[in-house]
């Protein structure tokens, strides 16, 4: 499989609606390997969405960099915007009314996609279409339309026409957003079996707290920025069990810059500034400032500016050279 990757780094977006500026991406920053399956979550308002549009290439970033199979979604032009929207990228939307034609079948959606994309060899184009509806688990709705389908069944074909193109980016927005808890866990392992299966890279939009079964990676974006990432893995356990873990990590930018949990905020009342202490294997982050807790000694009080505290490291350093 030729790249798939996906590469932002700093990307804004800045819109201006009646003299007003949003800043919905601000400087955010996401790395997917080729095939790779990753869910990004987020309260509303984050910039979910707005991403999800860049990495189509329905819209285009203020600054910033953004590359994904090997296009610059920066400077890309029109003919090669369309070509990367018809040949790149496939998308599901949450309505499945945006994702399928209402007066085709199944089949019919597939092939349309065949024909517009080009992609696929007239020859082989009815067979792709069927292996791509069992590959979804929804050979038996080939023939019928879509208001002739269950929610998930229409959600499934609509993975299998966003997959038409054979795409090497799948990006989903909300794809379980109007399924029930169990269509939901369906429709999302069949995204993990094409996942797997066609190794095509795909972004998950999601509120769906199922979704962690599904996938290795979660992002969540805060505030237009990659505030933290949840890594999971399946370990053994002494009695050979496989056990699900998982870690929460905050996101550092190129430039050493990242958020802290709103959470921890709001605990330690941090506001304004806070004092950094580099300790031999770890950086303390503790409220700061005149009046707040943990504020400067009596004695370590004069005029002079303080760096940014390094004592413990260094402590540690001369201790080491004294013995
Ligand atoms: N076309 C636009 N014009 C002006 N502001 C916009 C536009 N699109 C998005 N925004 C603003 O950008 C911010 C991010 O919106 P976005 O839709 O990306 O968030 P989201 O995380 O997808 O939210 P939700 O989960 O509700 O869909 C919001 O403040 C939104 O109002």
């Amino acid at each position: 499989m030729t790249d798939g990757a996906i590469v932002c780094e700093g990307l804004v977006r800045i819109f201006t609606a009646q003299g007003v500026e949003v800043q919905a991406l601000q400087g955010l920053e996401l790395r997917m390997r080729t095939g790779e399956m990753v869910a990004l979550v987020g309260a509303s308002g984050s910039g979910k969405s707005t991403l999800l549009g860049i990495l189509a290439g329905l819209d285009q970033p203020t600054a910033g960099t953004a590359r994904v199979a090997g296009h610059d979604l920066v400077t890309m032009k029109g003919a090669e915007r369309l070509e990367y929207r018809r040949r790149s990228v496939g998308f599901v939307w949450q309505q499945s009314a945006r994702n399928l034609l209402p007066y085709l079948s199944a089949k019919e959606n597939i092939e349309m996609v065949h024909e517009v994309a080009g992609v696929v060899p007239r020859a082989e184009r009815a067979q792709a279409g069927i292996d791509l509806l069992e590959l979804l688990d929804a050979g038996e709705v080939a023939d019928k339309r879509p208001a002739e389908m269950s929610g998930g069944q229409r959600q499934r074909v609509s993975i299998a026409v966003a997959l038409a193109n054979r795409p090497r980016v799948l990006l989903a927005d909300e794809p379980t957003g109007e399924l029930d808890e169990h269509t939901s866990a369906e429709v999302l392992a069949a995204m993990e079996t094409v996942n797997r299966e066609r190794g095509v890279t795909t972004l998950i939009v999601t509120h769906d707290a199922g979704v962690s079964e599904h996938v290795e990676r979660t992002v969540r974006i805060r505030d237009g920025r990659t505030a933290t990432e949840t890594l999971r893995s399946t370990a053994t356990d002494d009695d050979g069990r496989a056990v699900r873990t998982a870690q929460e990590y905050a996101v550092l930018d190129r430039a050493g810059r990242m958020q802290l949990p709103a959470e921890f905020v709001t605990e330690l009342d941090l506001r304004d500034r806070v004092r950094l202490t580099l300790e031999p294997d770890h950086v303390r982050v503790a409220p700061g400032g005149p009046g707040r807790r943990d504020t400067p000694d009596a004695a370590d009080a004069s005029d002079a500016p303080k760096p940014l505290t390094r004592r413990a490291a260094r402590t540690s350093r001369r201790d080491g050279e004294r013995s």
